[in-house]
């Protein structure tokens, strides 16, 4: 498939401007249009951005036994280890960064010290209170005024891609869409490999842009809106010999509560097309489905769609 490369950008929000009726057009051409934008000039410093890097990348050094402490606290949660069919591949996970005991109970697995520690939590805090202000803003973008993502499960996962000489080229994670609501991606600030799919099927290349983030909307973004949120299909491949590291914070969904389109977002020209689901039975689906690039919502369809 061909690649975008420069040619094609991803749109940019800026959160600073976010007073501006335009930029919430914007933002709601973005997650139609793409399902994905940089987040520029948001609150988090990019000192804790930095010391969170530092601090993940030591996580990620530690030995596979302590790793292995890290177990799933939902289905895939927890620590992933290089496997065949994602061999370059490793990962950590927290569920669920909201609440600060399972974050401490994280920290203590992996016998974290109390500097890191503060890191961590300082660092889900701020993840938090910027994944909340998005969902309003996301609501907002669509005519509507809600708290939407408060109380929702959020989860931390940290990649590791050993990328070296002999891989480039391969892939580091298949093409997939992510199964939550959103994904705010710390992407490595150095070493590029990211790819999301535009509207026309072609990849385009994600660059790193340090101090930056990067919003991802997955199928649960696509359910709400009712079908007009983009799931970005996205995929990470070896371009260059050094190991990169991410940090994707995902809000996923509601704890309890089914997620549902709601009734302004359904009309006679937009009938609802998924009927309501929990996040914890749509994940078990998404898990359990061997393409993962959005096919599990042909489960939870209606027959308007
Ligand atoms: O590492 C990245 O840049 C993307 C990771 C990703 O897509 C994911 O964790 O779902
Ligand atoms: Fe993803």
């Amino acid at each position: 498939m061909a690649e975008g490369g420069n040619l094609k950008c991803i749109p940019v929000i800026d959160m600073q401007e976010m007073e501006d009726v335009e930029q919430y057009k914007k933002l709601r051409e973005a997650s139609e249009e793409w399902g994905c934008f940089r987040l520029v000039n948001h609150k988090i410093p990019a000192s804790l951005m930095s010391e969170m890097k530092k601090v993940v990348k030591e996580l990620l050094d530690l030995p596979v036994e302590i790793k292995k402490r890290n177990t799933d606290v939902i289905a895939g949660s927890g620590y992933v280890a290089p496997s065949n069919s994602n061999p370059l591949y490793e990962a950590l996970g927290l569920y669920d960064l909201g609440s600060p005991a399972t974050v401490r109970a994280f920290c203590s697995q992996l016998d974290a010290s109390p500097q890191q520690r503060e890191i961590i939590e300082a660092y889900a805090e701020a993840i938090h209170e910027l994944g909340i202000d998005l969902g309003r803003k996301l609501a907002k973008s669509m005519g509507l005024v809600s708290d939407l993502f408060k109380g929702w499960a959020c989860q931390f996962r940290i990649n590791k891609y050993n990328f070296s000489p002999k891989t480039v080229g391969s892939s580091g994670v298949q093409i997939h869409t992510d199964s939550g609501f959103l994904t705010i991606l710390q992407d490595d600030e150095n070493v590029g490999g990211l790819e999301v799919m535009d509207k026309s099927g072609a990849f385009v290349a994600v660059h790193p842009c340090a101090g930056t983030l990067l919003v991802n909307l997955g199928d649960v973004a696509k359910a709400w809106s009712n079908g007009r949120f983009c799931n970005v299909k996205h995929r990470v491949q070896c371009k260059e010999a050094a190991i990169r590291v991410s940090i994707a914070s995902f809000v996923l969904g509601p704890k309890e509560a089914a997620v549902e389109a709601p009734p302004q977002l359904v009309d006679s020209q937009h009938p609802r097309l998924y009927a309501p689901f929990t996040y914890e039975d749509y994940r078990k689906l998404y898990i359990s489905s061997k393409f993962k690039a959005g096919e599990a919502l042909q489960h939870v369809r209606t027959q308007n769609s």
